[in-house]
């Protein structure tokens, strides 16, 4: 008997730790039975303590996934994390447009936990102008959404504000994470789609343990988009999957650890 399934892709760059990218994403995927799909923009040689290198991969070679990809399996959602270039980011809209991708989901990963830059400076317009108008759903951190309306966000209304800008830039929907907020009780995301604010909310999570949650949050929307969930269902789950990722973590490596994807998928067969 042959399976019907649902299939999502990433278009990210490959963390050899594991816990970020391309990896968390398939991962994600893999934890709501989505059969998941990758572009890989670069190589990063990466650990739990930091970056120590990138390697973008050729641009014939990114455009040649696309393709390939784009001729044989449409995915139901598509998701984009790091993706270095202009260049890039022109070449995941172009492939967009050209076979009629939905349900995209733009995180506008700019820099590492660490400082490394993954996505250089001369591209921040290209997201703008070639990216954003394609997304269903954009989630930025509090620093993505500065560097992308070109002001500081620190109070609830600069987080409205913004999330308002940034909804006027094309996304249809706004996702401001909260996971940098200066909140000891709570990591509470602002949802905006054009006609309301709703919030996501999350106990904060005392831990170091934190690296690729922005990755595993947006995998785990473009999944359940891919399985056909409204938006504000897709971002629910994603908060539960993201929360329980963090509060049920795992030890591995010396310095920021990445969250544990199993959690989510353990405590709805606990509960049942
Ligand atoms: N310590 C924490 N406890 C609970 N939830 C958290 C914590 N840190 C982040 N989150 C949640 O994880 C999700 C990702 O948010 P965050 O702001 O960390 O994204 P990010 O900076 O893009 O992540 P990264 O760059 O590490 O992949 C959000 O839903 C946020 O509220
Ligand atoms: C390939 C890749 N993509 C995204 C991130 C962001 O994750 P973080 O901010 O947790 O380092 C990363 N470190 N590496």
């Amino acid at each position: 008997m042959r399976l019907k399934v649902n299939k999502a892709l990433t278009i990210a760059g490959s963390d050899s730790g594991g816990g970020a990218g391309i990896q968390s994403d398939l991962k994600t995927f893999q934890e709501l039975s989505v059969y998941g799909m990758s572009v890989i923009t670069a190589v990063t040689a990466q650990n739990t303590l930091g970056v120590h290198g990138v390697y973008p991969v050729p641009l014939e070679g990114i455009e040649a996934q696309l393709d390939a990809i784009g001729h044989d399996l449409q995915p139901g959602a598509v998701k984009t994390g790091m993706l270095f270039s202009k260049e890039i980011i022109e070449a995941a809209a172009t492939a967009v447009q050209e076979f009629g991708w939905i349900n995209v989901v733009v995180d506008p990963v700019m820099v590492a936990k660490d400082g490394t830059v993954l996505l250089e400076n001369n591209a921040i317009q290209a997201m703008k102008e070639h990216l954003l108008p394609l997304a269903k759903i954009v989630t930025p951190n509090r620093m993505e959404a500065e560097v992308l309306i070109g002001n500081t966000v620190t109070s609830p209304e600069d987080r409205r504000q913004a999330a308002v800008m940034l909804w006027e830039m094309g996304a249809e929907i706004v996702v401001m994470k909260g996971g940098h907020d200066e909140n000891d009780d709570m990591s509470n995301d602002l949802v905006y789609n054009g006609s309301e604010f709703y919030e996501l909310k999350g106990r904060r999570v005392a831990t170091k343990n934190t690296h690729g949650t922005g990755c595993t949050f947006s995998a785990c929307v473009t999944a359940e988009l891919a399985i056909g969930k409204t938006p504000k269902e897709a971002l629910l789950t994603a908060k539960q999957f993201i929360q329980a990722a963090i509060e049920y973590g795992i030890e591995a490596g010396s310095g920021h650890g990445p969250t544990n994807h199993w959690a989510y998928r353990r405590l709805s067969h606990e509960s049942r």
